[in-house]
């Protein structure tokens, strides 16, 4: 699978030059041959989702996958054919292979600093974000693969996002932890803004989600411990998210899930922030609150979305969900009540997490040791996953 996914053919490409956008994106790959993850029903479930200060995705989301043709005016010169990659001997082979070269790529002294479009061949769309679009892309000297982001400059004016993308950059890229997606480096031209980010070969989390409806506890365990694994990391460097929800987590050519998404994530060094962002469904009590002196909330907003994903994990829906206002309501008072179908175990994680007082809520480090995940990441199943988080837990704190 993996090796599928790092075969990938970059056909065709021509571009105008160092900085233009390419003109030609009829790239094809064994990774979307493979066809492992399906395509979302036009009848988006999320339909109802309401949102403060961010726009909906739907339609981004609608049209991912779809593939798309930037067309310049500029006669373009065509490149000279891509390197070809030696067939790796196992999957196993050719990830390592991958890793290696990645930290090849970025992390050796002479890494370039000046990044520039000409340095990639950019390979078929993964998706549609509201302010631009994602492509596979590979680094031409190296045959590193990533994924290349790229934002329209005027889009971004229009929505008033540029401070929230300064933003993202200034936060995502100071970011090591293998859960959470990394953005290698930036660069821009006249129009646009081109974010060099880690290819999560399994695409959205979300879309595993909806296609399965619901995941076995052991998946969800694993999921949330890998997640907790993060927010720790996150939260230690004074990081908190805001915007935790399966839309915002990718998934690795492992298995392995990467936080993404840090327009609304904030440095909280010492202070308190009250700014209102993020999706309804997932939005903590403290949140809820514009006007009140009690508008104040840190770091364990994060803990409260952790709860909400944990319940839409093993339920296959949010545990608020309602039209908007029952929605808030329903938030303020906790209102919610968790299927017979779960677990005891996962049903005491999901009420410890989802406790108005942020205060009370649930560490990370003691939902890292709750039977629940215990017990999932120590079974059968569970191993790998134990491994993931028990690496993630390492490698974080060796960071
Ligand atoms: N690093 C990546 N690896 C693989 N696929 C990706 C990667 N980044 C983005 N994608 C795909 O591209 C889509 C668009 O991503 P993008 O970050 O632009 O938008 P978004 O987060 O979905 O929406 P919004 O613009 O509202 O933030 C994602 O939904 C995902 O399917």
């Amino acid at each position: 699978m993996a090796t599928k996914a790092l075969e990938a053919r970059f056909e065709h490409l021509t571009v105008n030059d160092e900085n233009e956008a390419p003109t030609n994106t009829s790239f094809k790959s064994k990774a979307a041959a493979t066809g492992t993850i399906a395509s979302l029903p036009s009848s988006h479930p999320r339909a109802n989702l309401v949102k403060y200060a961010l726009q909906t995705t739907n339609e981004s989301r609608q049209n991912a996958g779809q593939i798309t043709t930037i067309t310049t005016t500029t006669s373009v010169p065509t490149l000279p054919p891509s390197p070809v990659r030696k067939p790796a001997q196992s999957s196993r082979a050719s990830d390592e292979s991958h890793e290696k070269q990645t930290v090849a790529f970025f992390d050796q002294p002479q890494a370039p600093k000046q990044f520039h479009l000409g340095m990639f061949e950019i390979g078929k769309p993964l998706g549609k974000g509201k302010f631009g679009r994602v492509y596979l892309a590979r680094e031409r000297s190296s045959g590193w693969i990533c994924a290349l982001k790229v934002l329209h400059k005027s889009e971004l004016q229009q929505g008033k996002v540029e401070k929230q993308v300064r933003r993202e950059i200034e936060i995502q890229s100071n970011l090591r932890h293998p859960n959470v997606l990394r953005l290698y480096g930036h660069f821009h031209d006249s129009k646009r803004v081109f974010l060099i980010l880690e290819f999560a070969g399994k695409g959205e989390l979300y879309k595993h989600l909806r296609k399965e409806h619901r995941f076995p506890e052991w998946k969800a365990a694993q999921y949330i411990a890998q997640m907790a694994a993060a927010l720790k990391y996150l939260h230690s460097k004074h990081v908190m998210h805001r915007d935790i929800k399966p839309e915002n987590i990718l998934v690795g050519i492992h298995g392995e899930i990467k936080i993404s998404d840090f327009g609304w994530s904030v440095h909280a060094p010492n202070n308190r922030r009250q700014t209102m962002c993020g999706t309804l469904d997932y939005l903590p009590p403290e949140m809820l609150k514009p006007g009140s002196s009690d508008n104040f909330y840190n770091e364990k907003v994060d803990l409260w979305s952790l709860g909400v994903l944990t319940y839409e994990f093993l339920v296959g829906e949010a545990p608020f969900e309602d039209t908007p206002i029952m929605t808030q309501r329903r938030i303020a008072r906790g209102d919610m009540s968790v299927p017979s179908f779960v677990s005891a175990e996962a049903k005491d994680l999901i009420h410890r997490l989802l406790v108005l007082d942020p205060e009370k809520r649930i560490p990370l480090d003691h939902v890292l040791q709750h039977p629940w995940i215990i017990k999932h990441c120590m079974t059968k199943g569970g191993e790998r996953g134990a491994q993931r988080a028990s690496d993630s837990n390492r490698k974080s704190s060796e960071q």
